[in-house]
């Protein structure tokens, strides 16, 4: 892989595909630690004389603009973080884009508007993909791949756009790649993954090859309540991937021949809505349950105290620990307590820790952890579960001569 030193980027249009997919509380940046990844890439490429455009995601729109999701908060603090002009450019391929970009002097740098807004973008047409890659080409001279908790997506700005121009790999995805390879090569054992979160859907598959590698898989996060049910508990209405309670059953018996340990919390914290993250309302309806005793009608949003200290067990003798999701809902106080005891579990514990993902960072820092306690801090979650998995990753092949 080539990086950005390999690429002549003066006075050339330099593409920087990034993930500056970070948690906003209306248009208020709640975690900046993904715009911080990548400014130094962003600052380099803009001292050796490019005039940068920076491009990325931010949330699940729809493939058309959708105000909530737009870029310009992250654009200004951007700005204030590299301490120059970012121009904002109000669409990605459209007329803002084009002007914006032609008004770049060298050592300038733009941000467009969220790369979602195009249907185009995450199309599994690969004719779809590849027409709105053409047009991002046009846009520049030079592709610079930065945004590591997108690589493991076949997205045209992330897969297609850098097969169109010359291209390198930013200084955030040498560093990423270089520390996870390490758990790839030699992990030193007993090997801990904690799984939560809300994607369920697109990490449940990975614990598959996991169970090849891993000793010990904890559950937390919206992930628990598949696992609960295929259990045959009750989980009210809890997040649930339905399609998967076989897949789950099989993992549960493979993981016992295999002797691999899952560890499930033992109580959940419920409450019947979902709390006001927002405003921080107190719960009026919190309860600690046992596991296997959820109310009907109630939604789990978290492991409950007695789980918190089982998880924070189960890593206190761990070698190497990878974790990946919130235990819960830790934006509410109310159900911040599962992830803040994995959290001071795996600073209590020896073992080498990698935290990934942008939630599950997020977490580390606004609920007050040294992030400089942890063996390493990955941008990206489903990323660096893939790339830990051995996968191929869209993003990183396509960065490749
Ligand atoms: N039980 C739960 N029900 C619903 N959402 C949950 C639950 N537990 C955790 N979450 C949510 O999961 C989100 C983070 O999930 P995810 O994006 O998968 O993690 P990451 O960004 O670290 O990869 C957080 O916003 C958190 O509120
Ligand atoms: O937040 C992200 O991934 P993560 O939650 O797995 O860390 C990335 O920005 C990818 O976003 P996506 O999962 O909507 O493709």
């Amino acid at each position: 892989m080539k990086t950005i030193d390999d690429l002549d980027v003066a006075g050339r249009r330099v593409f920087v595909r990034a993930d500056l997919n970070v948690p906003l509380s209306g248009e208020t940046i709640t975690d900046d630690g993904r715009i911080r990844a990548v400014a130094p890439t962003i600052a380099k490429l803009a001292q050796s004389g490019a005039k940068v455009i920076v491009a990325s995601h931010l949330g699940r729109p729809k493939g058309a603009p959708d105000p909530q999701y737009s870029l310009a908060p992250v654009a200004r603090r951007l700005a204030e973080l590299l301490g120059r002009d970012v121009a904002f450019a109000t669409d990605t391929v459209g007329e803002s884009a084009r002007a914006t970009v032609a008004e770049l002097g060298d050592g300038q740098v733009a941000l467009l508007e969220n790369l979602r807004f195009n249907a185009g973008e995450t199309s599994k047409d690969d004719a779809e993909r590849g027409a709105f890659a053409d047009a991002l080409a046009a846009l520049a001279d030079r592709y610079v791949g930065d945004g590591f908790g997108a690589v493991h997506r076949k997205h045209a700005s992330v897969y297609d756009l850098p097969a169109r121009l010359p291209h390198a790999a930013g200084q955030l995805i040498a560093t990423e790649v270089g520390v996870l390879k390490r758990l790839t090569e030699e992990v030193s054992r007993p090997y801990a993954v904690v799984l939560g979160g809300s994607k369920v859907s697109d990490k449940i598959g990975v614990i598959e090859n996991l169970l090849d590698k891993a000793d010990r898989i904890l559950i937390g996060g919206g992930m628990v309540f598949t696992f609960l049910k295929a259990k045959g508990y009750e989980v009210g209405s809890s997040l649930l991937q339905e399609d998967q309670i076989p897949v789950v059953q099989e993992y549960l018996e493979r993981a016992e021949k295999a002797g691999v340990e899952f560890v499930l919390p033992v109580d959940v914290a419920v409450s019947g809505s979902f709390p006001d993250v927002k405003t921080g309302a107190p719960v009026a309806d919190f309860e600690v349950v046992p596991a296997d005793a959820m109310p009907e009608g109630k939604l789990g949003l978290d492991i409950g105290p007695e789980s918190g200290r089982l998880f924070a067990a189960k890593l206190a003798d761990a070698a190497t620990v990878f974790w990946n999701g919130p235990m819960g809902v830790f934006e509410h106080p109310a159900f911040a307590e599962g992830t803040k005891a994995v959290a001071q579990g795996l600073l209590d514990s020896p073992a080498f820790t990698v935290v990934g993902g942008g939630d599950s960072a997020a977490a580390v820092r606004t609920l007050g952890f040294d992030e400089t306690k942890f063996g390493h801090i990955s941008t990206g979650g489903g990323a660096s579960l893939e790339y830990l998995e051995g996968k191929t990753l869209p993003g990183l092949a396509a960065l490749e001569d």
